[in-house]
């Protein structure tokens, strides 16, 4: 095929566009019928993986510095396990909510399955700003919190991992109040702990590492040299900060990254190692640029690599049509309405989804949980190969559905995904 060549609109064009706004849940379950529409797999499998197995809420109550108590809701949606246990990250922030858990935890389950990984989906996360705890109220909302889901989280049934607003250290108290609780130390009941008790090199860079090489892959297929190719990166976190440097590390021209402000912005080039990430510094990207634009700025820039790594839900009805650049690369989870993923087909923007392009996370989540289990550490080397051999297995699969069937980058990915998930579903017989 003439991998230069833009598709044209009926090619790449989805079904009808719905109203906004719309929420993960609902974006995820859209996303799920198109690709079902596509393939010739039981209904009874899609109706079910419409639905999470489970989700607990719990209420999560702390006493703040100055003594007096604060109570947050707390949520874990369990997806769907055929393939193994569930898996997925939790996330502080105020906008946490059950069904937003819910169609992240369905993402997961896809994630994991385009991986091929021995994992179902889930995901949690309490309704909190984490910007306005101290460390110590951090950690004895994160304490409570694992007291509350205890009962259903552990290594061979439900095993979580950082995401927004959550860390290593965050890992590390959840790890360690189920150990306590349990009589001996587990470390195989989280991801993204700390090396130094059990977690894995490479870890938190991993999401940022994958958005990175399929950024780097995919400019490869449309015969775009990295030397060649400006980026526009919203977020600078564990999975914006990480990519950014390492496309700028690989030759790319990094024209804008952001925090929650705005966006620090100079058309000749970032030297992102100079830009303190949210790790080191929380809300510095605005604070160190001599040129700063707002984040909506950032999304319509003149680039030919945007890669939103921050909020879902910022690409959409309303900006979806002045999207300037060639392709999205999604480091968010679910960036990306219906709307305007219908819009930006119809516009020949290629959109390489968050299940392909963020899921180097939960990849090495994989070998951390491998490595834990078997008390055995691997070297630094061997994850970021192994990861990079992992991430160059699933695209191939994903571009092979892409030039078989037609479709877009987005379609093909579930595709896989749901190939494998319905091909356990039947195999196994039951409806776990
Ligand atoms: N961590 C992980 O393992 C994985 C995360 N993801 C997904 O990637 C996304 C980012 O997660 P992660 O990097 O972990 O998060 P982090 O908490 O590490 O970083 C979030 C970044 O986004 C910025 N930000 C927050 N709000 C806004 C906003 N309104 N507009 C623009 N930027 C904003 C923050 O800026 P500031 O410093 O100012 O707060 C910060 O730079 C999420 O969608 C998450 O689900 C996907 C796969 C794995
Ligand atoms: O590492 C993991 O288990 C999951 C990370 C995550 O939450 C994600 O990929 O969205």
């Amino acid at each position: 095929m003439d991998a230069n060549s833009k598709r044209s609109h009926d090619e790449q064009s989805n079904s009808s566009p719905s109203a906004e706004p719309e929420s993960a849940v609902e974006t995820a379950r859209r996303q799920l019928r198109r690709a079902a529409d596509r393939l010739d797999i039981d209904p009874n499998v899609v109706e079910r993986l419409k639905h999470p197995t489970k989700v607990h809420e719990v209420t999560v109550p702390i006493e703040r510095d100055d003594g007096t108590v604060e109570v947050f809701t707390g949520y874990r949606a369990q997806h769907d396990s055929v393939r193994g246990p569930y898996k997925g990250g939790i996330r502080y922030h105020p906008e946490v909510t059950r069904d937003e858990c819910v169609g992240l935890g369905m993402w997961m389950t896809w994630k994991c399955a385009v991986m091929d990984l021995p994992f179902g989906g889930a995901k949690g996360g309490i309704t909190v700003d984490p910007k306005s705890l101290s460390a110590d109220e951090k950690e004895r909302l994160t304490r409570r919190f694992a007291e509350e889901i205890r009962d259903i989280i552990g290594p061979t049934v439900d095993i979580p991992a950082p995401d927004m607003g959550t860390d290593p250290q965050t890992m590390a108290w959840l790890m360690d109040a189920y150990s306590m609780q349990q009589g001996e130390t587990v470390p195989g009941v989280v991801t993204g702990k700390p090396p130094v008790i059990g977690g894995s090199e490479g870890r938190q860079e991993a999401p940022g590492r994958s958005v990175a090489i399929v950024t780097e892959r995919v400019c490869d297929y449309y015969n775009r040299p990295l030397e060649d190719t400006t980026v526009a990166v919203q977020g600078y976190g564990s999975v914006g900060a990480n990519a950014a440097h390492l496309l700028d590390e690989w030759g790319a021209t990094i024209v804008a990254v952001s925090d929650v402000n705005g966006a620090m912005y100079d058309p000749e080039g970032i030297d992102t190692e100079s830009v303190p990430s949210h790790d080191e510094e929380p809300e510095a990207v605005t604070k160190y640029a001599e040129t700063v634009i707002g984040n909506d700025e950032l999304l319509t820039l003149n680039v030919d690599v945007l890669i939103p790594a921050a909020l879902g839900n910022v690409l959409t009805e309303a900006n979806a049509d002045v999207i300037n650049a060639d392709i999205v690369v999604e480091g968010a989870n679910g960036p990306t309405t219906s709307t305007a993923d219908a819009i930006l087909a119809d516009q020949g923007v290629r959109v390489i989804p968050d299940i392909l392009a963020n899921a180097g996370g939960v990849t090495v989540s994989y070998f951390e949980w491998l490595q834990d289990i078997n008390r055995r550490k691997w070297s630094l080397e061997r994850v970021n190969d192994e990861l990079e051999t992992e991430m160059h297995a699933a695209w191939q699969s994903v571009r092979d559905e892409y030039e078989k069937r037609n479709v877009t980058w987005r379609e093909a990915a579930y595709i896989v995904a749901l190939s494998r998930i319905a091909e356990a579903h039947d195999a196994r017989g039951l409806w776990p």
